[in-house]
């Protein structure tokens, strides 16, 4: 299977003018979001006020509240994690459709009157995706990735869709031709994957879930060589980064060359017969594309582990009868100053921080402070990124983030969701099998 590519110059333009299009047409109607700074500027945002995002917070507490057509599902997926509905494409062609239908006069027994609308009927309300009935889950990666690996996970049973970046998952899910993505966020080696953090931003996705894999890296080549010979060793950066230490005892003359995925590595020696060349990737990946397993646990900790969030259109609603957390992203004018202020919100109600990370503020990168006597200071400007331990359905939640909010100039809920709570037994510690 082909993953799917932003490269293809037809392709990409038509994805690209659709969103623009979509986005012309108007706000999503589900961002939870607030902006106070005239200053930031995001094309999508809504909710310029507080009184918008605490309407935000009540329709989320509204679970009680029957559907209404405006925010539930017309499309069900069974078997899925996060149990997220959306309203799909058949739906919005019934909604926009109801007078618009053509009339065939040439069909008709008397031409001049014209036909009026069919009624809807039960089953023109009824679920009826466009695709089958199963999801289709977009990461990034070809086949035999750990991405794959986790859109399993998250969703046994589902379709997934390799896509060749990030970017293009997003847009997979923003264009209807996938359900969900499933992307790596973090690492318990390599750390934060930054490029997802940004793209969070940089897209209307809401976090539906998550899910934590672990990683098991291998070492792989054509059969028949020996590691001795090896003179370079290619795979994902994260990758590369988990098995440092263990690559440099087991081939310390080979050089590192970082691609896009592990399993896409495999596939490249495979295809392009590299004798000299070796990858980093799963079990799977070796399986797939012909190699053989040189050495096997070549991460640097047994109990490597990434962790993958679920991304949906339409958020789920949040609830109280199992843990959840809430990730949410937000800055301020005057830099830093508040953090302590913001963290605390959370401390006073034991609402436990689970990650907090921070990334360049991209309207914004530098704040100059001036000194009439020293001259010029130029501080960095961030957006914090918080994930805690809470639903938003909760009202210590929603107290914390309305005092949140009175500290920050831009504050958006990225997503509450169920925990992944896997009952986890790390590998004994020790040498990786070789
Ligand atoms: O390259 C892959 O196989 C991926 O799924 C990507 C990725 C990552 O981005 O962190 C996922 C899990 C592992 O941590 C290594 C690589």
């Amino acid at each position: 299977m082909h993953a799917l590519s932003r490269s293809t110059p037809t392709g990409n333009l038509r994805l690209s003018s659709f969103v623009r299009m979509r986005r012309s047409s108007g706000p999503s109607r589900a961002v939870w979001c607030v902006y106070r700074s005239e200053s930031v500027h995001f094309p999508n945002g809504i909710g310029t006020s507080r009184a918008d995002w605490q309407s935000s917070c009540a329709v989320l507490n509204a679970s009680s509240k029957p559907p209404s057509h405006q925010d539930q599902p017309a499309e069900v997926h069974g078997g899925g994690a996060d149990h997220v509905d959306a309203v799909n494409v058949h739906q919005a062609a019934i909604d926009l459709n109801l007078n618009l239908v053509p009339i065939d006069s040439s069909k008709s027994s008397s031409p001049a009157v014209p036909q009026p609308p069919k009624p809807l009927t039960i089953t023109d309300l009824s679920p009826a995706p466009m695709h089958g009935s199963q999801l289709r889950v977009a990461y990034q990666g070809v086949p035999g990735a750990y991405s794959e690996a986790a859109a399993g996970k998250a969703y046994p049973n589902c379709e997934a869709i390799p896509c060749d970046q990030f970017e293009v998952a997003f847009q997979a899910v923003e264009l209807w031709i996938a359900d969900r993505a499933v992307l790596p966020v973090e690492n318990s080696l390599g750390g934060s994957i930054h490029r997802n953090y940004d793209l969070l931003l940089r897209h209307r996705l809401h976090i539906v879930g998550e899910v934590q894999l672990p990683v098991h890296h291998c070492l792989l080549a054509l059969p028949g060589t020996r590691m001795e010979y090896l003179s370079r060793v290619t795979s994902h950066p994260q990758a590369l980064s988990q098995c440092e230490h263990t690559l440099t005892k087991l081939c310390p003359q080979a050089a590192r060359e970082a691609v896009d995925d592990t399993a896409g590595a495999a596939e490249y020696i495979a295809v392009n017969n590299l004798r000299d060349t070796a990858a980093i990737a799963s079990a799977k990946a070796a399986e797939l594309y012909g190699l053989q397993v040189l050495a096997d646990g070549i991460q640097d900790d047994s109990s490597n582990v990434t962790r993958f969030v679920m991304l949906a259109r339409e958020p789920i609603i949040p609830r109280t009868d199992r843990p959840f957390k809430t990730s949410i992203v937000f800055a301020h004018e005057r830099g830093t100053s508040v953090l302590f202020k913001v963290l605390s919100a959370f401390a006073f109600r034991n609402i436990s921080l689970t990650k907090i990370e921070s990334r360049p503020h991209r309207n914004r990168p530098i704040r100059l402070v001036d000194d009439a006597y020293e001259g010029t200071a130029k501080h960095f400007e961030y957006m914090f990124y918080v994930d805690f331990e809470a639903s938003l359905a909760e009202v210590r939640a929603q107290n914390a983030l309305a005092e949140v909010q009175e500290f920050t100039s831009f504050l958006r809920v990225l997503g509450s969701y169920p925990m992944d709570m896997t009952p986890w037994s790390p590998p004994p510690r020790g040498e990786p099998e070789i």
